[in-house]
C-alpha cells in the first residue's frame, strides 16, 4: 500500500534513521508525499512522529538515510520559505499583540499573504489587538496557526495541533486548516485522535517504532484490516496455539494482555474460538480507524 509519487515530490524521506543512544526513534522511514496531499501521521506516544517532523524540518539530522523537501535540503527549503510549521510547546511571546506578531514574522518571509488575511483563516480577526501572552490555549494555538501559514507556505507542517484543545476549539482549527488547504496546499500533521486523521486528512500514514506500518486513504487501511476485530482477554496465560489457522482469521496480535484477531468472517471466529475453551472479556468490533491503528501498531504474538 505504499505510495510513491514520480513527479517532484514535497516530502521524501528515504531510509531515514535517527537514534538516540541505544532508542531509534526514526528506523529506517520512507515516505514519499505528492502536492496537495493532506496526509495524517498517526502512531502512538513515543512511535518517532514527532522525531520524524524535527527531521523534516531540518532541526535535527538524520544519523542515517536522507530526508528531502523539494528535492532540497530541509534547511534550503524552511530559509526559501516553503514550509510553515506548527509545533508542540511553542510558548508565547511577551506584551506584543497578535497582529504585531503575525505581521513580524510575516515580514521574514519572501512572499507572505496579507496579515489580514492569515488573520481571518486563523479566526483571529477579532482578537487581533490583544496581547499574546493573555490568550486562552486555543486562542493561543490559532495565532500558532497563523504564524504558521501567514508565509503563505507550499507545505505545512503540524506536529500534534489540537493536543490540550477542547472539542469546540478543535473543532474551529480544523474548520481553519480546511479554508487553507482548500487553496491545494500540502498539509503533513501529527496526531493521537484517530478520528482527527480519519476526518481531515485524504491519506494516513501509521507510524510504529520509528518506521511506517500502513499507508493508505482511511478506507484503504480498513479494509487493509479486515471487517471485524476480535478480542479477548489471556489473562496472564500464553496466547492459544493455532490462532492464526481459525476460520476468517486475517492476523493475530498481543497487546496489552489481549490477544487481537483481524477477522474477515467474526462468527466463524468466534464460534471456533470458543471450542477452544473459555474466552474471557471478548470483544467484537467493526473495523474503525482505532481498530487499524490498535491492529497495525500491536506486538505480534513471539
Ligand atoms: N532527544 C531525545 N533523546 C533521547 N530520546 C529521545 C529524544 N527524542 C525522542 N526520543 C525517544 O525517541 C522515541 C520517539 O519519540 P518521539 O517524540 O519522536 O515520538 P512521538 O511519536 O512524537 O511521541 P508522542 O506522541 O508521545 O509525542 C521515544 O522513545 C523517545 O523517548
Amino acid at each position: 500500500m505504499t505510495k510513491t509519487h514520480d513527479a517532484a515530490p514535497v516530502v521524501a524521506f528515504a531510509g531515514a534513521v535517527r537514534t538516540f543512544g541505544d532508542v531509534r526513534a526514526v528506523a529506517g522511514l520512507d515516505l514519499t508525499i505528492g502536492r496537495g496531499e493532506r496526509v495524517a501521521l498517526l502512531g502512538r506516544n513515543g512511535a518517532g512522529k514527532s522525531t520524524s517532523i524535527s527531521l523534516l524540518l531540518g532541526l535535527d539530522e538524520p544519523t542515517a538515510g536522507q530526508v528531502r523537501l523539494f528535492r532540497e535540503t530541509p534547511q534550503r527549503a524552511v530559509r526559501a520559505g516553503r514550509v510553515g510549521a506548527m509545533l508542540q510547546d511553542s510558548k508565547p511571546v511577551p506584551r506584543v499583540t497578535v497582529r504585531e506578531l503575525v505581521t513580524f514574522v510575516a515580514s521574514s518571509y519572501p512572499k507572505p499573504m496579507p496579515v489580514d488575511e492569515a488573520l481571518a483563516l486563523a479566526g483571529l480577526t477579532d482578537l487581533a489587538g490583544r496581547r499574546v501572552d493573555r490568550l486562552s490555549g486555543g486562542q493561543a494555538q490559532r495565532v500558532n496557526f497563523a504564524v504558521a501559514l501567514v508565509g503563505d507556505p507550499d507545505l505545512l507542517v503540524l506536529d500534534e495541533p489540537t493536543a490540550a484543545l477542547d472539542v469546540a476549539a478543535r473543532r474551529s482549527f480544523w474548520e481553519s486548516m480546511h479554508a487553507f488547504t482548500q487553496r491545494g496546499k500540502t498539509v503533513l500533521f501529527s496526531t493521537h485522535y484517530l478520528e482527527e486523521a480519519d476526518q481531515n486528512a485524504d491519506r494516513v500514514v501509521v507510524i510504529d517504532r520509528g518506521r511506517v506500518v500502513a499507508d493508505g486513504s482511511n478506507t484503504e487501511i480498513k479494509q487493509a484490516v479486515g471487517a471485524s476485530l476480535v478480542s479477548f482477554d489471556l489473562q496472564g496465560r500464553p496466547a492459544p496455539a493455532g490462532l492464526e489457522s481459525l476460520p476468517g482469521v486475517l492476523s493475530v496480535a498481543v497487546r496489552d494482555g489481549r490477544v487481537l484477531l483481524r477477522t474477515a468472517d467474526s462468527d466463524a471466529t468466534v464460534h471456533a474460538l470458543a471450542l477452544l475453551g473459555p474466552v474471557r472479556g471478548l470483544e467484537v468490533t467493526s473495523a474503525g480507524l482505532e481498530d487499524a491503528f490498535l491492529t497495525l501498531t500491536a506486538t505480534p504474538p513471539s
